[in-house]
């Protein structure tokens, strides 16, 4: 197909979800009937909530990554998010230390590059964990490890009432999604609410990835796996990546074990399914493996919101998912907030 184009500027041209589907092999979902409807009790019956299950369906059972669009939260909101965590990047490493994660801060805060590993190898990246709040004694000692408050930075001043602002909004929309996944699943609409997300945790990670050639002589160069994030799974329901326009990074592994590109395309949010989801789904869902390769001589801003459940919660297959369609019984079983803490036990070195 000669005349297809190649490159996200030309892609952000195109306003057919069908066309845009095709270009990019991953789905591609117009969610604003869901997400008008994802409050009213009548939401089932509606046919155009019921074409976007259909289709969530269909994108969480073929890849377990997903764009979405007619999410409602603007563009311009996306893009001064990914603005904001720029300039932070851009500050000094003194002012960036200001806000240093430690153990004693909860594992909440500023990670410079190389400090965050995958697997036992450094990621090329630098980034800022923020985490829902855990008051002490919250989950006893199960919570211990990320207690505290998140560590705002003062610089730049408008950073902190942003990122709470969108915060909520991706908490708000990723609700919504999961009532459509809910269905998807053939449970109730609140099948992820209550006591399995009703009190939902969340991540924010703001990440920053140098450019292929960094300038010569910075330890930036000397550690340089070339790999900006290790292949992984995400821990919990569903994550809202918010990714720099014009750059190709991200990677994920399709069904025959192929590395795919995921490319930005302006205003959607790349969608994947968590580790917690899989269990849910007894495995009909898969949480995909997915990695990033920075190889644009630019640098890379992402903003990646985790949406999980209840921090305390005991995940296991839906009764309407406890027998695999091959007759075998249960897959899997965890307490979210366990498995978040073995990950980010093993995320950091020399802290
Ligand atoms: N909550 C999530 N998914 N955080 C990002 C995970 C990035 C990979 C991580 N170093 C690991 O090894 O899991
Ligand atoms: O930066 C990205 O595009 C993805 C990052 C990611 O997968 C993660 O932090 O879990
Ligand atoms: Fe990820």
């Amino acid at each position: 197909m000669p005349w297809l184009p190649s490159t996200t500027a030309t892609l952000a041209r195109f306003s057919s979800p069908t066309i845009l589907t095709y270009i990019l092999s991953l789905a591609y979902v117009e969610l604003d009937p869901l997400v008008s409807k994802a409050d009213d009790p009548k939401m089932v019956e509606d046919p155009g909530v019921l074409e976007v299950v259909r289709q969530l369906h269909k994108a969480c059972t073929e890849a377990g990554f997903f764009y979405v669009k007619g999410h409602g939260i603007p563009e311009t909101l996306l893009k001064e998010v990914r603005d904001e965590t720029r300039r932070f990047f851009e500050l000094p490493y003194e002012e960036k230390a200001k806000i240093k994660l430690t153990p004693a801060a909860g594992y909440r805060g500023y990670q410079k590059i190389g400090e965050n590993i995958t697997k036992g190898v450094r990621d090329m990246q630098e980034a800022i964990d923020f985490y829902r709040e855990v008051t002490k004694g919250m989950y006893g000692d199960l919570g211990k490890t990320i207690e505290g408050s998140n560590q705002w930075p003062q610089n730049p001043p408008t950073f902190k009432a942003l990122m709470k602002e969108y915060i909520s909004l991706c908490t708000d929309l990723a609700r919504k999604i999961m009532r459509g996944i809910a269905l998807a699943l053939g449970g109730a609409p609140d099948e992820f609410e209550g006591q399995r997300a009703g009190d939902p945790f969340w991540v924010m990670r703001l990440i920053g990835y140098p450019g292929a050639s960094p300038v010569n002589g910075t330890d930036v160069l000397k550690n340089d796996t070339g790999i900006g994030c290790g292949a992984h799974t995400d821990y919990g329901l569903l994550t809202l990546l918010n990714q720099d326009d014009g750059i190709n990074a991200l990677q994920v592994r399709n069904l025959s074990g192929e590395w795919i590109s995921a490319p930005p395309v302006p205003g959607s949010f790349v969608c994947n399914i968590g580790d917690m989801l899989k269990i849910y789904s007894n495995g009909l869902y898969e949480s995909t493996i997915h990695r990033v390769i920075n190889n644009n001589s630019k640098y890379r801003v992402s903003v990646v919101y985790f949406y999980e459940t209840n921090f305390d919660t005991a995940v296991e297959p839906l009764d309407t998912h406890k027998t695999r369609f091959n007759g075998n019984k249960k897959f899997e079983r965890a307490i979210y907030g366990e498995h978040l803490i073995g990950k980010v036990l093993k995320n950091f070195i020399d802290l």
